[in-house]
């Protein structure tokens, strides 16, 4: 066990202060180091489309200053006196939830993310009354629970995009009982949590067409991720081609798109499994589900063993994320990038070497 800190500690993380979603160092303290805390010191952390969605207001629920990240690894430096999951050393991960009420149906079956009082790592308020900040920062402190190990055998900044990315794709196949090899799926839109449905399809041996908005991937997809197949939406023969022919498509389409020409790729029985955060009604006609007894479904993140479970399957298949490292200062370019779909295919900032800390202690605090 660490030694307990009796002082709040001060942080620097990197703030949105308003819908513009622009980061820019913020000084904050976190609470002190409870019975079953964990403080990590944060090693990596990705960027989701979420952080865009969030730090943007594009839910409409966005409370500033709002410090964003939820693909967090880090080293644990300090643990509460009833902390039996974690020692000081390990190599940590924490994803999107950080608090839920244990006494629910969901948290009782351990599928804790559908818990209707779930805390969210940031853009939330904890139970001591103080507002929720994410893993763009220098240290998190996080109960005990919803922090996971990383693996031997999974490079610290590799993990981090497998802590929301890649369980988000593997909780719904297992889910939905798609695990079986020789499954046909589609993953339409190859970005951060694409690339991971791509990998992870393919490492439970199904046929995997990539459907995307533009061929620009397509060399990429099947050179490189491995995929069997690859559909430019647009191309209205060769979806033609296809129709009648997936067993399930995983959608991380993060903006308003029409369902019916994907509802159209599903054999019968096929899923849809929703994943991106639409906040506008999306639309198809009933026959395009009656007609071949498809559904549409959603899936959100994974739970804490879900979680173990990915990075456990990762090891064992030898899947990786691709990634493009990144400073703290590079941060907003970063996000920039990835709302124009620029980045293949995840971006992961090396926080801890980016000295935010030393960086901010010259800059005025807020
Ligand atoms: N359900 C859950 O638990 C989770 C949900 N999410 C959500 O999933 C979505 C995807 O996240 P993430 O993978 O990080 O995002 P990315 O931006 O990395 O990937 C989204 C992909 O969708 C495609 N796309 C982007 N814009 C458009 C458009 N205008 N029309 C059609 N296709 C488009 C692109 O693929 P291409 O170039 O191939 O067309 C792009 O790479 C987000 O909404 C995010 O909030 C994320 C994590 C967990
Ligand atoms: O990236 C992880 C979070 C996803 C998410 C899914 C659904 C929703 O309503 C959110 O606010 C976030
Ligand atoms: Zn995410
Ligand atoms: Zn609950």
């Amino acid at each position: 066990m660490g030694s307990l800190a009796s002082e709040e500690r001060t942080v620097v993380g990197w703030a949105a202060r308003d819908a513009t979603g622009h980061l820019s160092p913020y000084t904050y303290t976190l609470r002190k180091t409870g019975p079953e805390d964990v403080v990590v010191k944060v090693l990596y952390c990705g960027i989701c489309h979420t952080d865009i969605h969030q730090a943007k207001n594009q839910l409409g629920a966005s409370k500033y200053p709002m410090v964003p990240g939820h693909e967090v690894v880090g080293e644990v430096v300090e643990v509460g006196p009833e902390v039996r999951k974690h020692s000081v050393g390990d190599v940590v991960g924490v994803g999107v939830i950080v608090g839920c009420c244990r006494e629910c149906r969901p948290c009782k079956a351990n599928v804790e993310q559908y818990c209707n009082k779930r805390i969210w790592s940031y853009n939330d308020v904890y139970t001591d009354g103080r507002p929720t900040q994410g893993g763009f920062a220098s240290t998190m402190v996080v109960d005990q629970k919803f922090v996971v190990k990383i693996p031997a055998g999974l490079a610290p900044e590799q993990a981090a995009p497998l802590l929301c990315a890649g369980v988000t794709v593997y909780s719904p196949l297992k889910h939905f009982g798609l695990t079986s090899p020789g499954l046909r799926g589609g993953i339409l839109g190859l970005g951060g949590v694409g690339h991971m449905g791509v990998k992870v399809a393919k490492a439970m041996g199904h046929h995997v067409t990539v459907i995307s908005s533009s061929s620009k991937k397509r060399a990429e997809a099947m050179d490189h991720l491995g995929a069997d197949a690859y559909l430019v939406s647009s191309d209205a023969e060769a979806m033609a081609a296809a129709a009648d022919s997936l067993d399930y498509i995983i959608d991380t389409i993060p903006v308003h798109h029409p369902m019916e020409p994907y509802l159209s790729l599903l054999k019968l029985d096929g899923k849809h499994v929703l994943l991106g955060v639409i906040g506008e009604p999306l639309s198809f006609v009933s026959p395009m589900v009656m007609l071949g007894r498809k559904s549409i479904t959603g899936s959100f993140i994974g739970s804490v063993d879900e979680t173990a479970e990915t990075l456990q399957f990762c090891v064992e298949k030898g899947l990786t994320s691709q990634i493009e490292v990144v400073k703290m200062g590079y941060v907003n370019e970063a996000l920039e990038r990835l709302e124009r779909n620029d980045v293949r295919y995840r971006f992961v900032v090396d926080v801890a070497g980016s000295n935010i800390e030393e960086a901010a202690a010259g800059a005025p605090s807020s």
